[in-house]
């Protein structure tokens, strides 16, 4: 198909080819331009944005379905949004969070001394866990985790072992499986140590050192904000701002590197450009036939970096009944299909949106399930966290990303064992007119939308230098 694609196509050129229209593409594509470069963009999808998505409810309005919270440090998305004429507003966090765990649903503060604490943070093991890989963070160059002086050896293991090894109690166990389930949508026997102590190096910028706090803390944290209107508004704006080099329902198959060029080829049209960006995860790059093939640290790279698993399911309620009650709406669970949930109302508070995550084996589990046993499933979890008023949403609507074509899965791609410490130079070495983009490329908030923006403009300057 793709060479019967090429034949037929109108041909066209451009300086560069941006391959995805994601935060990264989009970002890359807007630093080109005003540096005079004539660029493309090919989209897969029908719509701008890929991971960051507006999710129909059917009444005409959205709700969030993919990245909705931005924060402290976030610097580059942060300078995006406000150029893009997009306010932010305060996450819901007034009241006292549920934790469900071994059968008792309990609450707790989130405005104590040390912030957020559920019961099992009192747990002495999990404060010692936590000082021990304070210390580990601050060995970890971000954005070249595998320089630490300790690099082998963190890479050699999985956060599961670590936290097993480093404590005894079930309380501090399950907050640690669930501080990777929150943050990567993976289980902690899949992610290496070294990439979730870079993970939490990242969280940061150039003057304000990482931490796992900033990742997990909705006061002053990664979920302290979400955007009126949604956050697919940035990405929406900044396509429309580019205007018709943006062009949908274009899936690149095949870039051919030729001795002065590069062609990309995408259904419907085939273009001869000096360079190409490909925009998102290594796993969904990884896609594409390129010939003459990468070289092997880049190829084995995209075979290693898998998705971690995510869905969002969203009830609508007249009003934020959890409010009255004196809830933020926030929950962490050890059962159930949604493990951790948010307030999503409307800034004004004028509608209830109740939103669950599904992470890792919750939406495993579901895989095949019908509409309505989702809708069964994330129903009884909401009602077991928030009570009966639960249990009857005027609307539900859900998202997973783990079986979206032109995704994956989300938040991110992350590194198992082994990974970074064999081929985590290759995230961002271009090979040859073919320069890689996508939040996974970045050194700052890898995984995030602000990553997404950081590798966009890295990437965009690296390719304005070789042209
Ligand atoms: C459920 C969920 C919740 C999240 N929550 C947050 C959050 O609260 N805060 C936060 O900062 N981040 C969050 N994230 C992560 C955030 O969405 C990503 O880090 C960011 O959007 C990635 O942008 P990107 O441009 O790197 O990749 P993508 O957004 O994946 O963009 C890649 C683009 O390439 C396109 N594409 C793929 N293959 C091809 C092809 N062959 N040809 C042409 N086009 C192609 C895709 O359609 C897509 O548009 C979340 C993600 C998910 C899924
Ligand atoms: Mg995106």
């Amino acid at each position: 198909a793709p060479a019967a694609a090429a034949r037929t196509s109108p041909a066209a050129t451009a300086d560069v080819v941006v391959v995805g229209a994601g935060l990264s593409g989009l970002t890359a594509a807007r630093d080109l331009v005003a540096a005079g470069r004539s660029v493309l963009v090919l989209e897969a999808r029908d719509r701008p944005g890929g991971r960051v998505y507006g999710l129909p409810l059917g009444d005409g309005t959205t709700s969030e379905g993919g990245a909705e919270f931005i924060g402290p440090t976030q610097d580059r998305i942060a300078a995006l949004t406000r150029d893009m004429g997009v306010e932010t507003f305060k996450t819901y966090n007034t009241g006292k969070n549920v934790y469900f765990r071994n059968g008792t649903r309990s609450l707790y503060e989130t405005d104590g001394i040390l912030g957020a604490v559920p019961p099992d943070w009192g747990v002495i093991d999990l404060q010692i866990a936590l000082l021990r890989l304070g210390e580990m963070i601050k060995q970890v160059p971000v954005g070249e985790p595998w320089k630490a002086a300790k690099a082998e050896e963190w890479d050699a293991q999985t956060f599961y072992t670590w936290s097993r090894s480093n404590s005894l109690s079930s309380g501090a166990r399950f907050l640690m499986d669930a501080f990777a389930s929150s943050t990567l949508s993976m289980r902690s026997q899949e992610v290496s140590l070294l990439y979730l102590l870079h993970y939490a190096a990242a969280a940061g910028n150039e003057t304000t050192p990482g931490t796992i706090d900033r990742l997990i803390n909705t006061k002053g944290g990664a979920q302290e904000s979400r955007f009126v209107g949604g956050s697919e508004q940035v990405p929406i704006r900044l396509a429309a701002r580019l205007g018709d080099i943006v062009r949908y329902n274009s899936p690149v198959r095949s870039i051919v590197t030729g001795a002065d060029g590069v062609t990309v080829t995408a259904d419907g049209i085939t273009v001869s450009a000096k360079r190409v960006v490909v925009a998102m995860s290594p796993a969904i790059a990884g896609r594409i036939d390129y010939s003459p093939a990468l070289p092997a640290s880049r190829a084995q790279l995209m075979q290693r970096y898998p998705m971690g698993s995510i869905a969002k399911f969203v009830g609508v309620y007249d009003t934020p009944f959890w409010r009255a009650d004196g809830l933020t709406g926030q929950a962490v669970a050890d059962s159930g299909a949604i493990d951790a949930t948010f307030d999503n109302s409307p800034p004004d508070g004028s509608r209830g949106i109740l939103m669950g995550f599904m992470n890792q084996a919750n939406i495993r589990r579901l895989d095949g399930a019908s509409a309505d046993e989702i809708r069964s499933a994330g129903l009884a979890s909401f009602t077991k966290l928030f009570g009966d008023k639960a249990a009857a949403p005027r609307i539900t609507a859900f998202q997973r990303w783990d079986n979206e074509m032109w995704s994956g899965g989300g938040p991110t791609g992350i590194a198992p064992p082994g990974a970074l410490t064999a081929f985590g130079p290759a995230l961002r070495a271009p090979c040859g007119r073919i320069h890689w983009a996508g939040t996974e490329t970045s050194d700052y908030w890898t995984g995030y939308m602000d990553g997404a923006v950081r590798s966009g403009e890295r990437v965009a300057a690296e390719v304005r230098a070789a042209l």
